[in-house]
């Protein structure tokens, strides 16, 4: 049985966050495990603005102790983080038990706010997560932020921030263009750089608003499959696939927020032996 681990906020709704991640790794077959770092709530008498509830840092680091006094986890993926001290705290734990196959999605902005979440987080996940994220999944909006290039609106924008990114350590960067970038093609287009070359990931765009947890859903399906021994190309080409389906068969939660469906790969026919 591998063992998957997520390091993430609580989104009651279920279809992000540590909810999403957790659906995700169960659905890939891998045990996974949690590490709650903060609790998002919505205000339905306040335009669904957000509020997060961080939980201290030193519960988040005993969460981990209690993690890694078992067998390692195969892979583990960080999500919305909240307090900074407890980016500092991951760090901690990832030099003391030097876990493999880390994926960093780089939670900066929420889907349906309007300003940025926690752009004070940018700085610290770029000079403590970076250089230890074997795979990162900025959104275009975390991208901007983390690059220093701001708004990115043309291919070659997304590419010269992955280069940036890639720099600051991390070994794998994928730029999430999804909806967000403008194409002619009409494609959910994300870009993949490993320092040699740049692929980019294609797949039809679905006119759909039942988008809330892909972002999350896709590094969670990355994580696992690591975590199942693929390679990272191989991770993100299912990844992709498996977002795909989750967005096409998603459902309205309220008139804010439409769900994806983390089950919809599973019933397309995959994972049956
Ligand atoms: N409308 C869509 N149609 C198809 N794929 C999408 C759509 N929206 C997002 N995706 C894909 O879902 C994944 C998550 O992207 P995105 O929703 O932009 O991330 P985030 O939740 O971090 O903002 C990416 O692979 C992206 O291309
Ligand atoms: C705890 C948490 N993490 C991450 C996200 C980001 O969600 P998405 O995958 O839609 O970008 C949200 C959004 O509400 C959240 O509540």
């Amino acid at each position: 049985m591998k063992k998957t681990l997520t390091i993430a906020g609580s989104d009651a709704t279920g279809g992000a966050g540590l909810q999403a991640d957790l659906k995700t790794f169960q659905e890939y077959g891998t045990f996974g495990m949690s590490a709650i770092t903060s609790i998002v709530t919505m205000d339905i008498h306040d335009n669904w603005s957000h509020s997060i509830e961080t939980i201290e840092p030193e519960v988040v680091g005993r969460q981990l102790d209690t993690i890694f006094a078992g067998d390692k986890p195969d892979a583990l993926k960080t999500g919305m983080l909240g307090d900074i001290r407890t980016i500092t705290v991951v760090r901690d734990a990832i030099d003391r038990y030097q876990p493999k196959n880390i994926v960093i999605d780089p939670v900066l902005a929420c889907k349906g706010t309007a300003g940025i979440l926690l752009s004070e987080n940018a700085d610290s996940i770029r000079e403590l997560l970076l250089p230890v994220a074997d795979v990162t999944t900025p959104n275009l909006i975390e991208a901007g932020i983390l690059s220093g290039l701001g708004e990115l609106t043309r291919l070659a924008d997304i590419e010269k921030a992955a280069t940036i990114i890639h720099g600051y350590g991390a070994k794998t960067v994928i730029i999430k263009g999804g909806r967000r970038f403008d194409n002619q093609h009409d494609e959910a287009l994300d870009l993949f750089y490993d320092g040699h070359a740049f692929h980019y990931l294609k797949s039809p765009l679905i006119h759909s608003d039942n988008n809330h947890g892909a972002g999350c859903t896709f590094a969670a399906a990355i994580t696992a499959v690591l975590a199942n021994g693929q390679s990272i190309l191989d991770a993100v080409t299912t990844a992709k696939a498996f977002v795909h389906a989750a967005i096409i068969k998603g459902h309205p939660f309220n008139q804010y927020l439409g769900h994806i469906w983390h089950g919809a790969y599973r019933d397309s026919g995959h994972f049956k032996s």
